[in-house]
């Protein structure tokens, strides 16, 4: 399966997310090609499983899977599912897979993801994606996923036509998938999310329920997403205050669930405090913004980082 010029994609990291959305498009007959690491040789030998919660496992067995980028073909689509603290090796990795036609999509958390794409690759088509889906790599070779699966496409540099084009690959790879107007938007009401949950959760060492049915943390999430909505409306991104009820009212209706940045804790690697959290207050100190409560969690989490 292909659409237009969209024949052969790489999944540039095979974890929670990039083995998830890499099996959901190669179960379709999409020509997709894995970079892994640590369970590379796992991968080769039994490939690759989603384990779903939702019903949705995905087997895919044998995998085009690679521990080494050089070995890989170009491809149209380049999909970036490693966490942000890799993204200075994404020049290295990322090299041998461009045609003077690639696409790059990260599909990471954080902000200003897709500037700092253009500045590495300054002739590359680049479209922004962000997931809303609870997954996890839990073995080499295994991903269970455990809620939701949605994304969200919005274009950078690449125009109209290549953002729905990827959108049409997704959907009829049976991803529920929506195209956004302005990345910017999409990409700070993520943020929204991410900045009190990921970092909260690593310092109250507590899923979503718990920290959602104490009043007085449920009230410190409102309040820090309220911090972010302030800067993200100073840059453009047009954010209603109502919008952190309806994230909060989501995230009720949400299993259970440790975000992916408690998971990396949990883990000893590193967490992704760089594009996430200083990113945002970058962003706020350029406009003079103070996010006091931000700011706070961030010092914790710097003192608790293990890289
Ligand atoms: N997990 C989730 O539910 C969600 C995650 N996100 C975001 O998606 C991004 C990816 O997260 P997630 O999928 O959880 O992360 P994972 O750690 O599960 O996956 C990243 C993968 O990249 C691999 N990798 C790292 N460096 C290299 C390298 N040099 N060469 C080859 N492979 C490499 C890792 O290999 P190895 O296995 O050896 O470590 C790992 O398998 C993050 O920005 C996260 O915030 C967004 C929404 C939901
Ligand atoms: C919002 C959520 C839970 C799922 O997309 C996420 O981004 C994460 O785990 O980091």
């Amino acid at each position: 399966m292909s659409v237009k010029g969209i024949k052969k994609i790489a999944i540039v990291g095979t974890g929670a997310i990039g083995g998830y959305y890499g099996c959901k498009l190669a179960k379709a007959g999409v020509d997709v090609h894995f970079l892994a690491r640590s369970d590379y040789q796992y991968i080769q030998s039994h490939g690759l499983k989603v384990a779903s919660a939702k019903g949705q496992d995905i087997s895919v067995d044998p995998v085009n899977v690679y521990n080494d980028s050089k070995d890989m073909p170009q491809c149209d689509l380049i999909l970036i599912t490693l966490k942000t603290t890799s993204n200075d090796q994404l020049n290295e990795l990322l090299k041998p897979l461009l045609h003077e036609k690639s696409l790059l999509c990260s599909l990471q958390n954080g902000y200003g993801l897709e500037h700092y794409l253009s500045q590495v690759f300054p002739q590359a088509s680049i479209i922004g994606g962000l997931c809303f889906i609870c997954s996890q790599k839990v073995k080499p070779g295994i991903i269970d996923h455990q809620d939701f699966g949605s994304i969200r496409l919005a274009d950078y540099n690449a125009g109209a036509e290549r953002l729905s084009d990827v959108a049409e690959l997704f959907t009829q790879a049976e991803v529920p998938t929506q195209t956004s107007d302005s990345l910017t938007k999409a990409r700070w009401e993520k943020l929204v999310w991410n900045v009190p949950f990921n970092g909260l959760s690593v310092v109250l060492n507590a899923k979503t329920d718990a920290m959602l049915n104490k009043d007085s943390t449920r009230a410190l999430i409102k309040e820090i997403m309220l911090e972010v909505i302030q800067v993200a409306r100073v840059h453009a991104a047009d954010i209603d205050n109502d919008f952190a009820d309806k994230l909060i009212e989501l995230t009720d209706g949400m299993a259970a669930y440790y975000p992916s940045m408690k998971v990396d804790y949990d883990l000893k690697r590193p967490m992704e405090l760089k594009d996430i959290y200083q990113a945002t207050l970058n962003a706020a100190y350029e406009k003079g913004i103070a996010m006091p409560k931000t700011e706070m969690l961030l010092e914790l989490l710097t003192f608790m980082d293990h890289s």
